[in-house]
C-alpha cells in the first residue's frame, strides 16, 4: 500500500484517492493537476552536479533537487522584491508540478534568493490598467500556484528570510512549517485591505487553517502585518531563528518531517486540506470572474494607483 501510494502520488488529490479507493478525480481532492502542461520538455534546462540537479525554465526561479536527501530547494529570484508576476507564478506551478512527479523528491524548502524580502506578494502591476482577459489569466495563475503548493503531497517548509506581505504570506502559509528570520525589520501578514482590496475566501481559509478564526478575522479586517516575534505569538510562523541560520534550520526541520513515513503523513495532510481545496475547485471560474470584475472597477484601480504611488515615496 505504502509503495503504491508513493508511486502514484500526484499531489494530495491522488494521494487521498488511492487511500480511499475513490476512482473519480472530480469528486476527490485535487482534480485539476494539469498533466497537459507536464512535462514541458524543451523549456527546462537541466544541469547535473553529483547528486544535485538544477532545473529551471526561468531566471526568476531556481530549483535544486538533491537526489540523495530527497530535498529540493526552491528559490524565488525576481528582483527587486520577488513580486509574483504572471511569469513567476506560472514557473512556480510548473516547478512544483515537476517536483511532485519526481519520485526521489520528498520535500521542498522554499526561500528567497534576495536578502530582506521573501516575497512582496502579487505583482500589483499585473492588476493595474490591463484588459479583463489579462486579469482572468493572472488570477488563474494565482489559483494554480496555490493549488500546487497548498495541495502538494511533499513536505513543504518556508524559510522566510525577509518580509512577506499578502501573496508572499499566502505562499508561506501554504507550507507545512514556517521559520522566519528574527529581524524585527521584517514583517508578514495579509495586508490586502490596506490596498483597498479583499483577500478571497481561499486566502482566508488558508490563514484560518494556520492561526484559527479569531486571529484571521482581526488580521484580515485590519490588514495586519506582524513582526517575526508577533507572528510566532499568533501562530502565523512556527518559530524565529537568527537570520544567518534560517536555511540550515529549515534543513534540520525538514529532516524531522522526513522521519515520518510519507504515505501516513500525506494522507493526513490531504485529510486536513481537502475541504479547502475542494472549495476553490468547485468555484474556480466564478472566483476568476469575481476577481476580474472587482479589479477592473475604477474605484479599485484608483486605490491601487494611490497605494503604488505611496510605496514609491521615499521612506521615513
Ligand atoms: C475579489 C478580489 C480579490 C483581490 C485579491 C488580491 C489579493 C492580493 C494579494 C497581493 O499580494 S497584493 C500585493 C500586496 N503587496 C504589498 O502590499 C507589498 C508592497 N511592498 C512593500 O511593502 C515593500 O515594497 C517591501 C516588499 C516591504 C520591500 O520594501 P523595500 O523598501 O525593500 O522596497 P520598495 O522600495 O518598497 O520597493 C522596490 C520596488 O518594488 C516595487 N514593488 C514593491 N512591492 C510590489 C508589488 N507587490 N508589486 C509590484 N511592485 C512592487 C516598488 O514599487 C518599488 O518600485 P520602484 O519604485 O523601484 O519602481
Amino acid at each position: 500500500m505504502a509503495a503504491l501510494l508513493l508511486r502514484t502520488s500526484r499531489g494530495l488529490g491522488a494521494c487521498l484517492r488511492v487511500a480511499t479507493g475513490c476512482p473519480s478525480p472530480s469528486s476527490c481532492v485535487v482534480a485539476a493537476w494539469s498533466s497537459a502542461r507536464w512535462p514541458r520538455e524543451g523549456a527546462v534546462a537541466w544541469r547535473t552536479h553529483a547528486q544535485v540537479r538544477h532545473y529551471s525554465s526561468s531566471d526568476k526561479l531556481s530549483i535544486d533537487m538533491d537526489d540523495k536527501t530527497g530535498v529540493a530547494v526552491l528559490k524565488l529570484s525576481n528582483p527587486p522584491v520577488n513580486s509574483l508576476s504572471l511569469e513567476l507564478l506560472t514557473e512556480l506551478a510548473i516547478g512544483l508540478d515537476k517536483l511532485e512527479m519526481n519520485p526521489s523528491c520528498r520535500g521542498v524548502i522554499m526561500t528567497s534568493a534576495h536578502p530582506h524580502i521573501f516575497s512582496a506578494g502579487l505583482d500589483v502591476s499585473e492588476m493595474m490598467g490591463k484588459p479583463t482577459e489579462h486579469y482572468r489569466e493572472f488570477w488563474r495563475a494565482v489559483q494554480e500556484m496555490w493549488l500546487k503548493l497548498y495541495g502538494s503531497s511533499l513536505v513543504t517548509i518556508a524559510a522566510i528570510n525577509g518580509s512577506s506581505p499578502a501573496g508572499g504570506c499566502l505562499m508561506a502559509m501554504c507550507c507545512d512549517y514556517r521559520l522566519m528570520a528574527d529581524n524585527p525589520k521584517y514583517s508578514i501578514g495579509l495586508n490586502e485591505t490596506k490596498l483597498g482590496i479583499v483577500a478571497p475566501f481561499w486566502f482566508r481559509d488558508t490563514m484560518m487553517g494556520v492561526v484559527g478564526t479569531r486571529v484571521t478575522e482581526r488580521s484580515l479586517q485590519l490588514g495586519l502585518m506582524y513582526s517575526p516575534a508577533e507572528a510566532v505569538h499568533v501562530g502565523l510562523v512556527d518559530r524565529t531563528v537568527p537570520e544567518e541560520t534560517v536555511f540550515e534550520e529549515a534543513r534540520t526541520e525538514m529532516a524531522r518531517w522526513l522521519k515520518i513515513p510519507d504515505h501516513a503523513r500525506q494522507i493526513t495532510k490531504s485529510m486536513m486540506r481537502k475541504t479547502t481545496i475542494d472549495h476553490l475547485l468547485a468555484q474556480r471560474d466564478s472566483d476568476i470572474s469575481n476577481f476580474a470584475n472587482f479589479i477592473s472597477k475604477d474605484s479599485i484601480q484608483k486605490s491601487l494607483t494611490a497605494y503604488m504611488q505611496a510605496l514609491r515615496q521615499p521612506k521615513k
